[in-house]
């Protein structure tokens, strides 16, 4: 498999100041990686409190998405280390719009389905998934094309434990399939996992979006936004070795590394070491 590793900072999605030097810093303690380093694109805002830095965040998104489907176009495998979760939007629109009826893996503390209708906090990074739906702010559900990118039935969340109500909502309406954290203590995570592989079986593209907060801060507290709680290593590479041998992953993202909240680079260590166990699997 031939991969082209993407990083771009993105911290315009939550505005934590920690993300516009983390990706550098990653680039740095990993030189190996060989990234592409796409730049954050700054646009004039309106400051929308329901949709902050609005403008910013669909710059630097198309410009992603301009960059994955080249690679893709190329034959390439995208793997994409980002700042905040606003990024995907722009990642997953790419293999979207490359490949038909893309299964999509969320693995991450939150669900992500919030819109400007619904947001308490108006970061857009906990928009990308209703974006990729085309819900809420008609400008994000638009990168590349006009097209909707995903279809509710094809998305599986793990390891969610920060759900907003809106949120909750939104899931059971939409019947999204997804394992609480909570949920995978209960029925172990393998009985999840086997669900997961069955359920997006009959798929042939699938993207991986993988957000460092799914894993317990009490280890890797280089995040953004943490929540108690969560997978330790161990399970984290149980899950996408499972994964990947089970499904046919097309596109990749790491997301949410964020230097400013790490102690000794333990978050740091852990996204190179996921990044190399994709690369080497
Ligand atoms: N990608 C993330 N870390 N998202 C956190 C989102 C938190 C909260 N639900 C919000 O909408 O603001």
């Amino acid at each position: 498999m031939m991969f082209h590793i993407f990083g771009c900072p993105m911290h315009f999605g939550v505005g934590d100041k920690g993300l516009t030097y983390s990706l550098d810093y990653f680039n740095d303690y990993c030189k190996d990686l060989e990234i592409t380093m796409l730049p954050e694109i700054t646009m004039p805002e309106y400051n929308l409190k329901n949709l902050k830095n609005l403008n910013s965040v669909i710059a630097t998104c198309e410009q992603i998405a301009e960059e994955g489907r080249k690679a893709i176009k190329n034959g390439e495998v995208p793997l994409f280390i980002a700042g905040d979760h606003s990024s995907v939007i722009g990642t997953i629109s790419a293999s979207a719009t490359c490949y038909d009826n893309l299964g999509l893996i969320w693995i991450d503390a939150h669900p992500d389905i919030n819109t400007d209708a619904t947001t308490v906090t108006g970061n857009i990074h906990g928009m990308p998934v209703a974006a990729l739906l085309g819900m809420g702010e008609k400008r994000l559900t638009q990168i590349l094309t006009p097209d909707v990118k995903l279809r509710p039935e094809n998305i599986v969340m793990i390891g969610l434990r920060d759900i907003d109500p809106p949120e909750a909502t939104f899931l059971e309406k939409l019947k999204i399939r997804h394992y609480t954290y909570d949920e995978v203590l209960k029925r172990g995570l393998e009985a999840c996992l086997n669900d997961t592989v069955s359920y997006l079986s009959h798929l042939k593209h699938v993207h991986i979006s993988f957000d460092i907060d799914v894993m317990d801060p009490a280890f890797l507290p280089g995040v953004s936004v943490p929540v108690p709680d969560g997978f330790k290593e161990a399970e984290a590479f149980r899950i996408m070795d499972r994964l990947m041998t089970e499904l046919p992953i097309s596109s990749y993202d790491i997301v949410e590394y964020n230097a400013e909240h790490d102690t000794d680079d333990k978050t740091a260590a852990f996204a190179k070491k996921l990044a190399h166990f994709i690369l080497k699997h």
